[in-house]
């Protein structure tokens, strides 16, 4: 028989209320010892807690008869007041009782074990609890309401029914009508391919929305790189000074733009260096900035000439910020200004010192951002994991494509092989290492 689990699934530390919950067995027997008589069902009932002849608190107490909880067990949870002491009263209290603290992510794991959620949509359970933005609120709570999942059954339900018509030609009687009836696989297979290669050029937009989009201030050194990182998130987040080289570490700041969580860095300004240290931090900016969802190239426009040493750099999409637009000549700016957007970049002329001019980049970067990702809040996959086995279906269903008029029976095999890389995403199929990665990530008491 399953343990029966206990933890505080409310945050640690001094609240008005705590919540602590148990499930398993022993849940109505544990109840029924703290509580006396146990409310009915669904229905919260205020009792004073006892353990050991000593009153603990007065608390709500609210049951759950499985299947129809959480987890799929028998479970409840005591609202009491949030102290310390008064949790830790509880907390000892079922601990005595024979309880045992949860692992990480236990009560959602039982749910999975339950058939009450597929594991696709119990990482959107971990994602939902870790959400900071209006956009992971929304990718998760669709993950968790099964719509990750929907699309990867209906693309499974496909390649069984694929399956099936190579099966029927291998299991063909007649010599010369196989490549037939197994040609009748091939228009099927054929969308599936399209539909799966649509959602891996979507998989990056989908893992930015969770893991956040990344722009990196690359540059020249002394360009004012750190200057237009302070002004973008309105905080001394690195040091500024009139020495160039001042940047050594790449330096991550987490924001929100436009609903969206972003990562932006600013880095060590690139030059060829004979410190070690310095030339280690431009090792860093350039590997950052390779990464990076987009790049800003700041370059100083009272030196504009500079802009030319970029030349073999930047890409067409990349952003090249015209900076200390308060001390350079307006005209060479203008130049260079049409002269790069000739070129696929997009410029802005600012001065970084500037509040306004920064705001207005600001607003400028939220509505990129918006326009990058927006629509990526429903996609195949938000988590490398998914993206993995997403393009080893895709890999097997091009073989299976490629062998049909050879070889039926390698073709069904590569078939049976994408819809098992597909079922690991909802935990269909369920190695135990994967279960365990993935709910170790949890807290504990979800
Ligand atoms: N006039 C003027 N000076 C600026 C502007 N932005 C930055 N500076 C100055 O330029 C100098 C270098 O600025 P930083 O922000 O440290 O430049 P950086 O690109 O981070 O430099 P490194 O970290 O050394 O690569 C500082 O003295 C800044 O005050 C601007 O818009 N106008
Ligand atoms: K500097
Ligand atoms: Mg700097």
């Amino acid at each position: 028989m399953a343990d029966t689990i206990f933890a505080l699934a409310t945050a640690a530390g001094r609240a008005a209320v705590a919540v602590v919950r148990i499930s398993g067995p022993a849940t109505l027997r544990t109840v029924e010892a703290l509580a006396g008589r146990a409310p009915a069902p669904r229905m919260a009932a205020l009792r004073k807690l006892r353990h050991d002849g000593v009153e603990l608190d007065e608390a709500l107490v609210l049951r759950f008869e499985g299947p129809a909880s959480y987890t799929g067990e028998d479970s409840a949870e005591f609202h009491v007041h949030g102290g310390r002491a008064v949790v830790e009263a509880l907390l000892s209290a079922l601990s005595g009782l024979g309880l045992r603290l949860a692992e990480p992510g236990e009560f959602t794991r039982r749910a999975f074990e339950n058939g009450k959620l597929d594991l696709a949509q119990a990482e959107g359970v971990a994602d939902l609890i870790d959400a900071e933005t209006e956009a992971q609120r929304r990718q998760a709570l669709g993950q968790v309401g099964g719509a990750l999942s929907q699309r990867y059954d209906r693309w499974r339900d496909l390649l069984v029914q694929s399956l099936a018509m190579l099966e029927a030609a291998v299991d063909f009687p007649d010599e010369d009508l196989p490549e037939e009836v197994a040609e009748r696989a091939r228009p099927g297979l054929r969308v599936l391919a399209e539909e799966l290669d649509a959602a891996l050029a979507d998989v990056s937009r989908g893992r930015r929305v969770r893991d956040g989009y990344r722009i990196a201030l690359v540059g020249a050194p002394n360009a004012g790189k750190s200057t237009l990182l302070n002004g973008l998130v309105e905080r001394d987040a690195a040091i500024v000074t009139d020495t160039p080289g001042t940047t050594r570490d790449v330096i991550e700041v987490p924001l929100v733009l436009g609903g969206y969580r972003v990562l932006i860095a600013d880095t060590a300004g690139l030059r060829e260096t004979e410190d070690a240290i310095e030339a280690e931090g431009v090792r860093r900016a350039r590997r950052w900035a390779e990464e990076a969802d987009l790049r800003l190239w700041v370059v100083d426009g009272f030196h504009v000439k500079q802009v030319e040493a970029l030349e073999s750099t930047v890409r067409p999409g990349d952003w090249l910020i015209l900076n200390k637009a308060d001390i350079a000549a307006a005209d060479a700016l203008e130049e260079a200004s049409a002269r790069w957007v000739s070129e696929g970049l997009v410029v802005r002329q600012l001065a970084a010192r500037q509040e306004g001019a920064v705001a207005e980049l600001r607003t400028d970067l939220a509505a990129h951002v918006i326009e990058a990702l927006s629509g990526a809040e429903f996609p195949a996959a938000t988590r490398l994991r998914h993206a993995e086995r997403l393009s080893e279906a895709r890999d097997y269903l091009a073989r299976a494509l490629s062998d049909i008029g050879l070889e039926v029976e390698l073709a069904a095999e590569d078939v049976r092989l994408a819809a098992r890389a597909l079922e690991k995403i909802t935990g269909r199929v369920d190695p135990e290492d994967v279960l365990g990665r993935v709910f170790s990530t949890f807290c504990i008491g979800k």
